[in-house]
Formats: C-alpha cells, sequence, structure tokens
C-alpha cells in the first residue's frame, strides 16, 4: 500500500523573469492506493501528476506532508522502501548504447538479481512485452513504441508491490497502448498497487479502481468513479471530470 498525505511541493522558478519566485507546483495531495487495486491519476496539464508521483518514489522529497509505504514514512534514505516501488516516467532511463536484454540484466542487477533468476526474468519480461525479436538490438535503434515497452520492462525486472506509471500510453499506437494496459491488469492481479497517470479518460474506465482527480495541485475527487458519477450528477467520467475541475472547490 502507498498513500500521499497531504503532500505540498514548492519550487524555485528559474523562468525569465520569474528567477527566484516559488512555484506552488503541489498544493495538498492525499490519496491510497491499496495492493490488488490501479488508482487513475488525472488532472489538466501541469496541475502537479508528475511532481506528485517523483514525490511518492522519493525522486524528489515534498515540501511538506509524507510518502507511507506499507505504513511506514518513506524517506529518500529508505532503501528497503524504495525497493519495493517501481517508477516509470517520462526520463526513465534507457542505456542508448545497450541492447533490450542488457538494459533489463542491468537494472535486474542493481536490484539484486542474479544468475538464472536474472536471466529467466529478463526472458520473460521480453516475451510479455512483445520484444524477442528485438532483444539483442541497440535501444537507440527501436521505434519509441518498442523503447516504451522496454522501459516498463525493465521498470519492474524486480517485481515492485508498488508500481508507478506516469503517462505510459503517451505516444503509443493502439497495440501499443493495448499491450501497456493489459500488463497493467495482470500486474494488478499478482496483488500490486498501480498508480497510473494519464489523459484517456477511458483508461481510467477500463482500467482503475478508483479515480484520483488533481487540480491546481489540490486532489479534489478520491474515490469509484460509481461515486463521482452520484456526486457530480454527470453520467460520464468526462462530463464528471470537466464539473470537478471547473467547479470552485469549498475544500479537498
Ligand atoms: N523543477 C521544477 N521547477 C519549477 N517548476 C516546476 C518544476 N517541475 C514542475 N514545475 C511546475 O509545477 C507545475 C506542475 O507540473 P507537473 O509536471 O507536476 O504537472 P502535470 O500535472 O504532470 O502536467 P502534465 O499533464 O502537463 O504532464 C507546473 O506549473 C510546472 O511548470
Amino acid at each position: 500500500m502507498i498513500e500521499a498525505v497531504g503532500l505540498k511541493k514548492d519550487f524555485k522558478s528559474t523562468a525569465k523573469g520569474a528567477k527566484g519566485q516559488t512555484v506552488q507546483a503541489v498544493k495538498s495531495v492525499s490519496f491510497t492506493c491499496r495492493p490488488g487495486q490501479v488508482l487513475g491519476l488525472i488532472g489538466p496539464n501541469g496541475a502537479g501528476k508528475t511532481t506528485t508521483l517523483r514525490m511518492l518514489s522519493s525522486a524528489i522529497a515534498p515540501t511538506a506532508g509524507e510518502v507511507r509505504v506499507q505504513g511506514l514514512r518513506l524517506t529518500q534514505e529508505q532503501m528497503d522502501a524504495r525497493r519495493q516501488i517501481g517508477f516509470l516516467s517520462g526520463h526513465t532511463g534507457l542505456y542508448q548504447r545497450l541492447s533490450v536484454r542488457e538494459n533489463i540484466e542491468y537494472f535486474g542487477r542493481a536490484y539484486g538479481l542474479r544468475g538464472a533468476a536474472l536471466s529467466g526474468r529478463t526472458d520473460q519480461l521480453i516475451d510479455q512485452f512483445g520484444l524477442r525479436q528485438y532483444a539483442d538490438q541497440q535501444v537507440d535503434k527501436l521505434s519509441f513504441g518498442n523503447k516504451q515497452r522496454a522501459a516498463i520492462a525493465r521498470t519492474v525486472v524486480h517485481t515492485p508491490a508498488i508500481l508507478i506509471l506516469d503517462e505510459p500510453t503517451t505516444g503509443l499506437d493502439i497495440l501499443g497502448a493495448k499491450l501497456v494496459n493489459d500488463f497493467v491488469l495482470d500486474y494488478k492481479r499478482s496483488g500490486a498497487a498501480v498508480i497510473f497517470s494519464t489523459h484517456h479518460m477511458h483508461e481510467v474506465e477500463d482500467l482503475c479502481d478508483e479515480v484520483c482527480i488533481i487540480n491546481s495541485g489540490v486532489s479534489v475527487y478520491e474515490g469509484q468513479v460509481a461515486a463521482l458519477l452520484n456526486e457530480t450528477g454527470t453520467t460520464s467520467l468526462h462530463g464528471a471530470y470537466l464539473h470537478k475541475i471547473t467547479t470552485p472547490q469549498v475544500s479537498a
């Protein structure tokens, strides 16, 4: 289980004309993602989703609030807790000069896998992500879609109990997106907690057990889609979402 508890993140702006000013990227975000659940994270551009996910993965520290993993506070020093997390973002690194197989093995070794366990897991992921024919190709020669598959494969090489995916299907074609979505459903069925940010409402409907809406740095809804429709008096997630992000909130 992973919880965001009153997360807040301020940055110092480096933008021309606003240098040194405080940017409140995340003001107050709270939600819980339990084992065997996919939580969809949605919100307008610039709402604070990526910043929130970076705090959850301990890539950056919150200005206030905390992340709890299995009920315990996550700090950047807690290696054991961090090993339970897999985080895919737009910046998830693949070594461009290494092959798909070498990349997966490299990250597997970093998580302590060795020998038959490492080669077995690598082969399993290569097959699961449809990368068999590209397994020994250098990553910089791959299409965007195959790079994304390889990036997800390397993110889950250590079978993390908590998987955080930041817009994993952006830029993928229909088959590529389906493969990722099918993987997410399989992965949650294995008992993992999965957080999935997206701009595609149909993915929330198809994949997510609960949804969290972030607007202007504040989580304005967390719960089931059915309850959201009920609360907003709407008949579609699209309508409910628009209602939530355009209606002034009394409280988060
Ligand atoms: N390192 C940073 N320094 C300064 N401002 C930042 C930094 N990172 C993010 N921001 C700002 O914080 C706000 C939230 O950004 P964030 O990337 O978290 O939004 P998002 O919801 O993921 O957006 P999108 O849907 O477009 O990916 C934006 O105004 C962004 O410009």
